[in-house]
């Protein structure tokens, strides 16, 4: 298996005794979009945090295998999480801007990774809302509190402030459940035009949000990765039985 671009490899997570993923390995090109589908419980998010190390937040959380990044093994002891986390951004189910303006969202990830210039931060500032469908409806009021956004202009916001410190790779954790349907479609358009420039993988529940959006999926049942294939060949005709329960409605 490659350990170019973002790589598990048998990974297993346990929260104190209770083995959460049971030997996972996916590879994620750039470039692609990845659903990670699954009834509840089957370790969809606990998997995707591992991908950066957010489980590492949570007390008596245990892990073992590889993810590489980029060559790197991202679990081995001195690995820098802050860097990591640069290169593997990660957008959550809910927007949660920091309590600051729109331009010191974006603006605060550059300025702590090293960029002084205004200039330069202005034309970042201004470069990710645009690349974040945001710019327009946002532009005359740069500093003015993030929170005055609506919920779906908030998680724009939030994959804006994610693509600010050029990662390569960005986590999604049903970064659309939170929101109406108008908002939704605006953040599948954004998946479609990012990942020209990234690798995005998303957890999703809705079965044809995974099927728009993405080019691969990982059909996860009960800490394993049951199935793995294209999309349209997971929703077309499915290779497991479980899989074809799934997404047919039969069980999760
Ligand atoms: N912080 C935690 N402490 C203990 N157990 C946890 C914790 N987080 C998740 N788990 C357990 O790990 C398993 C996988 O949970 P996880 O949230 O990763 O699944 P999921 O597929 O993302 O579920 P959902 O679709 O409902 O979000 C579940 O049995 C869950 O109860």
């Amino acid at each position: 298996m490659q350990t170019e671009g973002l790589v598990a490899k048998d990974l297993h997570v346990f929260y104190g005794e209770k083995e959460a993923i049971k030997g996972v390995s996916l590879a994620f090109a750039a470039r692609e979009v990845t659903a990670l589908i699954g009834p509840s419980g089957c370790g969809k998010s606990t998997f995707l945090r591992s991908l950066n190390r957010m489980n590492d937040t949570i007390d008596g959380v245990r892990t073992s295998g590889e993810i590489w990044m980029d060559g790197e093994n991202v679990n081995e002891a001195g690995v820098d999480v802050v860097q990591l986390r640069q290169k593997i951004g990660m957008v959550w189910q809910r927007p949660n801007p920091f309590h600051k303006s729109i331009y010191e969202n974006i603006a605060f990830g550059p300025r702590y990774h090293g960029v002084r210039n205004k200039k330069q931060l202005d034309e970042i500032v201004e470069d990710c809302l645009r690349k974040a469908a945001l710019w327009d409806e946002t532009k005359d009021r740069l500093h003015n509190s993030a929170l005055a956004l609506s919920g779906g202009q908030q998680q724009r916001l939030c994959i804006a402030r994610s693509i600010a410190v050029k990662p390569k790779v960005i986590l999604m954790d049903e970064p659309a459940s939170a929101l109406d349907p108008v908002s939704t479609a605006k953040v599948e358009e954004l998946i479609s035009e990012l990942k020209q420039d990234f690798s995005i993988v998303i957890v999703t529940h809705n079965m044809h949000q995974a099927a728009r959006v993405s080019d691969k999926t990982a059909f996860f049942y009960m800490g394993k990765v049951v199935e793995y294939d294209q999309t349209d060949k997971i929703f077309t005709n499915p290779s497991e039985k479980a899989t074809d329960d799934y997404i047919s409605g039969r069980f999760g």
